[in-house]
């Protein structure tokens, strides 16, 4: 029997989320800046010599084949001419539907992880290309960067040189629907695009932040409540926010400083994904 494999899937936070319009599939145009952090789900893979896909434990609430795991895994067994299987394990740390990601990189670590076994070589934009009809975010994660990215997120330029503060995460216990946020008639969608420059000196929005808040007056309370400490931003479509600091001793100053009630994690931003470290060695 083969060895397991663990491999992380890490979060990201969207440091700014720009809306500049919707195109006519009903997708919209953005300007995201992404980082990942030290933390997130952790998977495990053996492989099969059979065609079988088993995944354990089952996720609360996604069917078996609606999981993005193996979705991931399907896409990647219909490109195989030889038959191939795997056990997969998945240690779900990550709130869903929290905005840090957590669906998109657990498929994005699966692909990486699935075509190494499988011995597949597929490249890592070919991945991406997969990657980017399981989910939007799915992407930046196959490539492993930091990155700015434009388009519907798919359109991806590097940012190595962003800083990588520590980050307080404060994960409000609502579930957040992404396709909701974009359909709603008071979002905004018509901000000016902004150079990476610009982006870089973290001057940029989350164009959600309002629309998430009026919708879920606790994701507001929350950002207030941060704000007062250091300024605070919604991930993505949410429910987490965050906020940056210089060294991980004041991020947890200032999470103990929060009512009890909230739930909070203290990660660092990195730039190189930890999944591109263990699969790839580091870079
Ligand atoms: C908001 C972000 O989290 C920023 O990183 C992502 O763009 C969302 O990525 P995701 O959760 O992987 O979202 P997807 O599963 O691709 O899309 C969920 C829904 O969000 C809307 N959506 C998503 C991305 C985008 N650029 N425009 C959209 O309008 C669509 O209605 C879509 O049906
Ligand atoms: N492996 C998975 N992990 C998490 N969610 C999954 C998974 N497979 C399918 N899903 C579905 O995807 C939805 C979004 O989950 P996810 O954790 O990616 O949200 P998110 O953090 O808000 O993502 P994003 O920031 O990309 O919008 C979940 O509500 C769930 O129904």
């Amino acid at each position: 029997m083969a060895d397991w494999l663990s491999v992380p899937a890490p979060a990201k936070l969207n440091l700014m989320l720009h809306i500049l319009g919707r195109r006519d599939d009903g997708y919209h145009e953005l300007q995201t800046l992404f980082q990942f952090l030290d933390y997130g789900d952790e998977l495990q893979f053996r492989q099969r010599d059979d065609n079988e896909i088993t995944l354990t434990p089952a996720i609360d609430g996604v069917d078996f084949e609606d999981n993005l795991i193996i979705r991931a895994a399907r896409a990647l067994q219909a490109l195989s001419e030889k038959p191939c299987g795997a056990d997969i394990r998945l240690h779900k740390v990550l709130p869903m539907g929290g905005g840090l990601g957590g669906g998109s990189s657990d498929a994005a670590t699966t692909l990486l992880t699935l075509n190494k076994l499988w011995q597949l070589h597929l490249s890592l934009e070919q991945l991406a290309d997969i990657g980017l009809r399981l989910g939007a975010d799915v992407p930046v994660f196959v490539h492993g960067q930091a990155a700015f990215a434009e388009g519907v997120g798919e359109i991806l330029t590097p940012t190595p040189e962003l800083d990588e503060p520590w980050y307080l995460v404060v994960v409000p216990q609502v579930h957040v629907n992404t396709g909701k946020i974009f359909s709603n008639k008071c979002l905004t969608r018509n901000t000016a695009a902004i150079s990476i420059r610009t982006a870089l000196r973290r001057e940029g929005n989350n164009d959600c932040q309002a629309v998430v808040s009026m919708l879920h007056p606790e994701i507001g309370k929350a950002l207030n409540l941060l704000n007062n400490f250091s300024p605070a931003k919604l991930t993505g479509t949410g429910a987490c926010i965050f906020s940056s600091f210089s060294s991980e001793l004041e991020a947890i100053k200032v999470s103990k400083q929060l009512p009890a009630e909230y739930s909070t994690f203290v990660a660092k931003g990195i730039n190189h994904s930890p999944t591109h470290k263990v699969l790839f060695g580091p870079s």
